[in-house]
């Protein structure tokens, strides 16, 4: 039974699907070094932003398929290093996005009308209304910075609550921000005229510190920011400082540059700076949410079904892999097939979709035949993950081109592999009943299904060349259980395909090729 590893608090609703297949342990707390020492025993690890998966972690998962984030940031996963490793990533991308903008809303609000403060000064035994008189946020601006999920969703809040929109994402249509009643601006503008600024992005190269001494300079005194994404994106000395000369008017943060929060001069401030322990997901609805849906993903790859939100197999969704399945599996027949009669190192590889294919998404076919033509080197360890990557560190360059006017069959793949060896191509076809037939090589027709033991020739086409080559393995008991001849013209070059019973025998295909007529011969396994 498959072991998963939990190493975060996580919902009981997600423990228990995973305890459906496989053993399950909860382990919260551990220390790095605590956690590269068992995480070798352990199928998947499932986790939330409290855990940093290092590479050294991740190289230690010598038995890991999948890294379950439970919750939508993957900032914490060393996804590069996963991704070389053949381990899926998998996250919620909206099991949390209401509670993560409630709590942005939240904390807009709170900050508006110091209501931290106030209630404590109320559980202190005091009774100031003096001091906590606030702001309304009727009739402002609001600046969104990520105009995603859930900045989509403070938008909407934000305009029923009678405030003015402003957004700032790059990525963003100016029809989809006017559809949620934001007006798409540049930084520069939204900081400028936003009274509220609120962060909904990720943390990336470039968004880290994207709100520094430089960007508080030009916002107003009466600015109040909000981050409810994720810590670093704000330079915390500089917003501290800015608070405390007056060149803003406040902050509320969840998220912090290191977590917990240790010594920073943002917490010695007062009512103008809200702090909360990164709580944005934190709500009995968002945790059943994300719970469920990263438990049934690693449920389902340790079945061996694809995940619906891998972060790391772009454009390979369940959707995609059902629609294209059996193709894919026609492209890995062909990459493997090609990939031994390169033999040596392959440098390149063209990937033809014929056909009605040619109008396919061709990323995952691709992937598909570059699994396949690794599979000889790299055995159980080249997954979808990880085959491009693999190439590209190999050095094996992917070409890709369609021809729609090619008709032969429906949909046909055609690869072709050069490396120090010369070059060799294949052709396949998938029949009605979705079984896989072999249309060409190296330029001859044929039409047989792969199998298990094959053999090519490359051979003059003349009388006696079959029955010689049948003797021949006859006499080392290499049973043939089926053969095709495939050539362009009569008496030319031709291939002869044979499906053979066992493995040939090591020094036989040396024999064969001193059959005269025999030109070259490949045997293959797939
Ligand atoms: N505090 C919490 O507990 C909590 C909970 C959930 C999510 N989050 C964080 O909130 C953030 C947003 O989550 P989401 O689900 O809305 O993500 P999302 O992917 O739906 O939206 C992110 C948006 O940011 C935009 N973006 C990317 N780079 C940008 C840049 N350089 N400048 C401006 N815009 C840019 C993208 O175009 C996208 O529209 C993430 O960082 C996530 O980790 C925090
Ligand atoms: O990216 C996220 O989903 C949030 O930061 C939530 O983090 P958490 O799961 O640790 O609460």
């Amino acid at each position: 039974m498959s072991k998963v590893l939990v190493s975060d608090p996580i919902d009981q609703a997600g423990i228990d699907i995973l305890s459906q297949v496989a053993t399950v342990d909860v382990k919260t707390g551990l220390k790095p070094e605590e956690l590269v020492k068992i995480i070798g025993e352990y199928d998947a690890l499932m986790i939330r932003s409290g855990t940093r998966v290092t590479k050294e972690i991740i190289e230690a998962g010598t038995q890991l398929k999948i890294i379950g984030r439970a919750g939508v940031g993957v900032d914490n996963v060393d996804v590069a290093a996963a991704t070389r490793q053949g381990i899926v990533v998998v996250n919620s991308p909206e099991g949390n996005t209401i509670a993560a903008a409630e709590h942005a809303l939240a904390m807009m609000l709170s900050l508006s009308r110091h209501i931290p403060d106030a209630n404590a000064s109320v559980k202190r035994g005091e009774w100031d209304r003096k001091t906590f008189v606030g702001a309304e946020v009727y009739k402002k601006t609001i600046g969104i910075v990520g105009l995603g999920k859930i900045g989509s969703h403070v938008a909407t809040v934000a305009k029923a609550m009678g405030m003015k929109l402003l957004a700032y994402d790059p990525f963003i249509s100016t029809e989809r921000a006017e559809q949620l009643g934001c007006q798409l601006v540049d930084m520069d503008l939204l900081v400028q005229q936003a009274d509220y600024i609120t962060l909904h992005i990720p943390k990336t190269p470039e968004t880290t510190h994207l709100i520094n001494a430089n960007m508080l300079a030009k916002m107003k005194p009466t600015t109040r920011i909000i981050n409810c994404a994720r810590g670093g994106i704000i330079d915390e000395e500089a917003l501290a400082t800015a608070i405390k000369e007056g060149q803003i008017a406040g902050a509320a943060l969840d998220v912090f540059e290191s977590e917990p929060l240790g010594e920073s001069s943002l917490r010695s401030l007062g009512k103008e700076v809200i702090l909360t322990p990164h709580l944005g997901a934190s709500t009995t609805e968002a945790q059943v949410n994300v719970a469920i849906d990263v438990a049934e993903q690693i449920r389902d790859v340790l079945l061996g079904l694809p995940a619906r939100s891998a972060v790391n197999i772009p454009g390979l969704g369940p959707d995609v892999l059902e629609e294209l399945k059996p193709y894919m599996q026609l492209a890995e027949t062909l990459g493997n097939l090609v990939g031994q009669l390169a033999g040596g190192r392959v440098e390149l590889l063209n990937v033809r979709l014929q056909g009605e294919l040619a109008t396919n998404k061709s990323q995952p076919l691709v992937v598909a035949s570059l699994k396949g033509l690794l599979f000889q080197a790299l055995r159980e360890r080249v997954n979808y993950v990880n085959a491009s990557i693999e190439a590209k560190e190999r050095g094996i360059r992917v070409i890709e081109t369609r021809d729609a006017a090619i008709k032969d069959y429906a949909g046909s793949i055609h690869l072709e592999a050069t490396g120090s060896l010369g070059t060799h191509a294949v052709t396949g076809a998938l029949l009605g009943d979705g079984e896989i037939r072999l249309t060409n090589l190296d330029g001859f027709p044929i039409n047989v299904p792969p199998s298990h033991h094959m053999l090519f020739t490359v051979h003059r086409d003349m009388p006696g060349i079959i029955g010689k080559l049948g003797s021949l393995l006859g006499s080392f008991n290499v049973n043939i259980a089926s053969m095709q001849v495939g050539r362009k013209i009569v008496r030319g070059d031709a291939v002869m395909v044979l499906s053979l019973d066992d493995p040939l025998p090591d020094g036989i295909l040396t024999e064969i090729t001193k059959v005269p007529g025999i030109r070259d011969a490949y045997t293959v396994t797939l």
